[in-house]
Formats: C-alpha cells, structure tokens, sequence
C-alpha cells in the first residue's frame, strides 16, 4: 500500500489514476508522496517515508530542491502540461494592455442604471480607446514549453515576434516558428520591443531582471508582462516606471501588496495555470510520474535527480539515490558479488551532484542487502522494489 497527500486541490483527473493500492492521507507524516501546486514547501519537514513529491505545475521555486535531494526525496514537475493554458492568459493580457477593456466594462457596471446608456456610452467610450496589437513587436524572453506557444500564436496576430533564450532546448527550437527573429541578448528585446513578456523560471540569475536598468533600455510606453514569477520584477522600479509613464501597462499573474492596486498595473490572481485543461494535464503527468517512479523506479521529468527509465519491472530492482562523486558504482557492484547477487540488467544516471544506479537483479534482493548499500557513505536513499 503507498500513501500519497494532496498539499493543493489536485484535480480528479489525476487522482483517478491512483489504483487500489494507494491511498489518501489526511497529511504528510507517513506519505510516500505528496502532490503539490503552489504550497510553499520551504518551511515544511519531511519524514523518512517521504520518496517523491510531484509538482502538478512548472515553477518548482515553492520546494526545497536540495533538501529534498540530501533527504533522498524526488522532485518531479509536469513540464509543458499547463502552457497552453498560460499562453492563451498571455495574449489575453496583451489586449487588456492595449486598449482600456477594463475601464471601459467598470464604465458600463457603474452607469447600469442610466437610462440613455447607449448613446452615453458613444461619448464615453473615447477615454477607453487604444491601439491594436497587429504590426507591433512582441519580445519573448525564455523560449520554453509557454515562450514558445506564445512567441508562435503571436506572429498568427500579426505580431513581430523577437525570442532570446541563451539555454534553449533542442525540442522547443524544433517547435518555434522560423518567423521569430532570435535575439542574441535581452537588451536587444528591451531596447526593440513594444511588448515584452517573460516566460523564465525563478533563479539566482533571473530574479530582478526587469529593473530600473533594463526598463531604461525600453521603449518609452513599453508594455511589461510578467506571467513567471513575481520576483523576476523588482516591484519598486516598475511602480516608479508606471508613474512616470516609462511603462504604459505592467500586467502580471502575481498580486503583491507593491503592485495591486498601482495604476497601469493589470493583476491578475494567479489564473494563467487555473483551467480545467491545464488542471487535468498536470494531475495526470505528475499521478503518472509517481506510480512509476514507487513502483517501477522509473524517474521522469523530475528537477533535483537525473532521468533514468528501464521500464516496466519484472524482477527485484535496487534504486539508489547517490551523491555524484566516483567509485559509488563500484562499490555497489562490489557488494553485490559478494552477496552472490546476479545484476540482469542496470543503469546510472547523473545530474549535477547527484545520481541515480538502478540495478534489476536475478536473485537475492532483499532488505539485508539495501542495508548494506544505505550503510555506503554517499548514499542517499535505497529502496528494493519486488
Ligand atoms: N502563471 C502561471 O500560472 C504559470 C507560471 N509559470 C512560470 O513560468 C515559468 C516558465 O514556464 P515553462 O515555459 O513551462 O518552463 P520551461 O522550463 O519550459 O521554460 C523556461 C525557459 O526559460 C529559459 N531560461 C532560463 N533562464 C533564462 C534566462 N536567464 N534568459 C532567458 N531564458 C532563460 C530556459 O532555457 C527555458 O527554455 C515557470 O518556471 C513558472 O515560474 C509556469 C506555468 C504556469
Ligand atoms: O505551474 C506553475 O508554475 C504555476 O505557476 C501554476 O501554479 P498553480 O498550479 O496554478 O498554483
């Protein structure tokens, strides 16, 4: 029987997928796995029972990622499972941004009762008129799973479409259009663009990117869209740049007390990942990833241990998780032998300072011999499949 904790609301979708032998817990202590949106992790502590925790979402800036790493626990996310959802808020806010939509609905809710409200409205409605996105640049900074299907629907509007992504992925390159131009730095974006949006993780290197220098670099009456993180803007440089009218809208998925109730500033609560569709995504990926990685030992899609897949099970199999440091396989291998244990099949993987053996074996995996590799110096976390 495998616990697993919900530490969000995760669709049924997903869930469904846990057969029999799972089981819901009320909370953490004992799960073997906890499945996550937006909870911030940071303060929580994690028990020995605790093997994987599956983030139905992108960011993974609210988990611990070392201290899941040393504590031998497995962070999955789901990636691309949401974008379509995030793109489709995307362009959405480049609207909202270009005309006073907004303004111009609150006009007609604060007048309901006047009984001339059609022609009223034919004088009122200049104060809310804009420009149209057609023919406008559009900068894309971070041409992932949401850059990429933003950066594409946007040249479908007739958008000139800038991308800059120095760690592009071979399969989002493959996926991105041949009309984007490829900005060979950001400030190329910043200083050719009239919409910018940023679509990167929150990192030591990308936190604060949007500041006082970089909006320097903008166009004057540039329109800012932050559906990442909030901390990728420095908030108290993008109010000044909202009031002096640098920035002409600010629109992110990120209220903070700083921005939410700044003029230009269009907040949204967080809704770019809040779809039936992108729901279900995630809660079936991240459902799946689990299953696989209790009973299979299979790791896909998880950011702090390398991927690692030999498939289906049909015999005992040892996983350990290990630090990255040599003569761990032989270690293993060595006590292996000695135990007279047959290895059929095996495999390592390495992601930065940690690593992943998974070894299938024809005989004689048993909780003696996980002991005895646990016992290892380096060792993280052993775990005997049968
Ligand atoms: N508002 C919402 O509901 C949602 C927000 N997000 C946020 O959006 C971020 C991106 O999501 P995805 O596109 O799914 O992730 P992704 O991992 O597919 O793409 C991120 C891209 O950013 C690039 N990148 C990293 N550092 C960079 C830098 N310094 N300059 C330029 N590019 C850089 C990477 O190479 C990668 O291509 C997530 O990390 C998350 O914080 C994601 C999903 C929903
Ligand atoms: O996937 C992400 O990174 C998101 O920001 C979505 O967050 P949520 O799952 O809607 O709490």
């Amino acid at each position: 029987m495998y616990k697993y904790h919900c530490l969000n609301p995760i669709s049924e979708a997903g869930l469904a997928r846990f057969t029999d032998d799972y089981v819901p817990a009320s909370d953490m202590k004992g799960a073997d796995a906890v499945l996550v949106r937006s909870a911030s992790m940071h303060d929580l502590e994690f028990d020995g029972s605790l093997k994987a925790v599956a983030r139905a979402g992108a960011g993974v800036n609210n988990i611990p990622l070392e201290r899941c790493a040393e504590q031998g626990i497995v962070v999955f996310n789901t990636p691309g499972a949401n974008a379509n959802g995030v793109k489709e808020l995307v362009i959405a806010g480049m609207l909202l941004a270009s005309r006073d939509i907004l303004g111009g609905i609150n006009w007609v809710q604060e007048n309901e009762e006047d009984g001339n409200i059609a022609k009223d409205a034919e004088k009122a409605k200049k104060a809310f008129a804009g420009c149209e996105i057609d023919g406008k640049k559009l900068g894309v900074i971070g041409l992932g799973a949401i850059g990429v299907l933003v950066a594409n629907a946007a040249t479908h509007l007739g958008m000139e479409v800038y991308g800059y992504d120095p760690y592009v992925s071979v399969d989002s390159a493959w996926r991105l259009s041949r009309n984007i131009h490829h900005a060979k730095t950001a400030d190329e974006i910043y200083k050719e663009c009239d919409y910018i949006t940023i679509h990167v993780p929150a990192l030591d290197d990308t936190k604060g990117m949007i500041n006082k220098d970089s909006i320097s670099l903008m166009k004057d009456g540039v329109v800012i869209l932050n559906y990442a993180r909030d901390v990728l803007v420095n908030s108290e440089d993008m109010v000044d740049a909202l009031v002096s009218g640098k920035v002409k809208k600010y629109v992110t998925d990120f209220p903070t007390p700083e921005i939410a109730g700044v003029k230009n500033a269009i907040v949204i609560p967080h809704l770019g990942a809040s779809t039936e569709e992108s729901e279900d995504n995630c809660a079936v990926m991240a459902v799946k990833q689990v299953k696989d990685f209790l009973e299979n030992g299979n790791i896909i899609n998880s950011v702090n241990f390398p991927n690692c897949d030999m498939g289906v099970r049909d015999k005992a199999r040892i996983t350990i998780l290990h630090k990255n440091v040599p003569n761990m396989i032989g270690q293993f291998t060595a006590l292996l032998a000695k135990e007279n244990i047959n290895i059929a099949d095996m495999t390592n993987k390495s992601k930065g300072s940690y690593a992943y053996t998974m070894i299938d074996v024809d005989n004689g995996g048993d909780a003696a011999v996980a002991d005895e590799l646990q016992a290892i110096p380096n060792v993280l976390r052993v775990r005997v499949i049968s």
